[in-house]
């Protein structure tokens, strides 16, 4: 299966999580958090087994010079249509290369993903249009279409119930593929459970210890 992972200029990017640094003036150290958690998200997910191509739909492909040293491919976002124009986009690319491929959709503020959690999330879904609830249960972190068939993205707030609704299987998958991060308390509990390489080393920089 591919999958795609938007992505915003990490400036613009994770509103809510501003102050969560020690240093909460600085938004130069807010870009950067925001850009590790994309790279932490990124590494799992290409590493992740049954993950074939890690496609990244960046708003500003200069913005995210450092995701190239990743096995990634990156494309520019046509226009600005929000989050779901660019998980369908990335879907159109990805099924010109395959018309019948399985495309899922990951966030890219995931930064304890392990990548056999996100392995067991597929094989879970087994071929079915499925998803994965956040810790809270009513965001989204993972989306997985059926082969061939359209991811249909409802991504936004309160999107696990549009999943749910719209016919998805919902997933039992593991913590690490809940834990999103949006606001302070949701990075605590990212860092309890055990981030990445980059963004422990933005915190154990700019953040005070657990
Ligand atoms: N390419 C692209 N990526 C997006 C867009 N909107 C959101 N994303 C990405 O989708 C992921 C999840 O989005 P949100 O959790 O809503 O993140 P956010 O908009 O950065 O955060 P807030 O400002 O706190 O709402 C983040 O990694 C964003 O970078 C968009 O319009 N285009
Ligand atoms: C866009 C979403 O993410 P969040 O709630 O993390 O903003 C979503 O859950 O659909």
């Amino acid at each position: 299966m591919d999958l795609v992972v938007p992505l915003k200029p990490p400036r613009d990017g994770k509103s809510r999580l501003r102050g969560a640094l020690t240093s909460p003036g600085d938004d130069v150290h807010h870009a950067e958090l925001v850009l590790a958690l994309a790279l932490d998200t990124l590494t799992a997910a290409t590493a992740a087994p049954g993950v074939r191509r890690v496609l990244v739909v960046a708003a500003d492909p200069e913005a995210i010079e450092s995701v190239k040293s990743l096995s990634v491919e990156i494309v520019a976002e046509p226009g600005a249509g929000g989050l779901n124009a660019a998980y369908q986009y990335g879907e159109s690319v990805l099924r010109a290369g395959d018309p019948n491929v399985i495309v899922g959709a990951l966030q890219a503020d995931l930064p304890a993903l392990r990548a056999v959690d996100l392995g067991a999330a597929i094989a879970l879904a087994g071929g079915r249009r499925a998803f994965s609830p956040d810790r809270q249960g009513t965001g989204t972190t993972f989306l997985i279409s059926a082969p061939g068939l359209p991811l249909d993205p409802l991504f936004g707030v309160g999107s696990a119930g549009r999943h749910a609704n719209s016919g998805a299987l919902t997933l039992d998958a593991r913590l690490s593929l809940r834990s999103d991060v949006d606001t302070a308390d949701d990075l605590l509990e990212a860092r309890l459970l055990g981030v990445g390489e980059h963004t422990k080393a933005i915190l154990d920089r700019h953040c005070s210890p657990l």
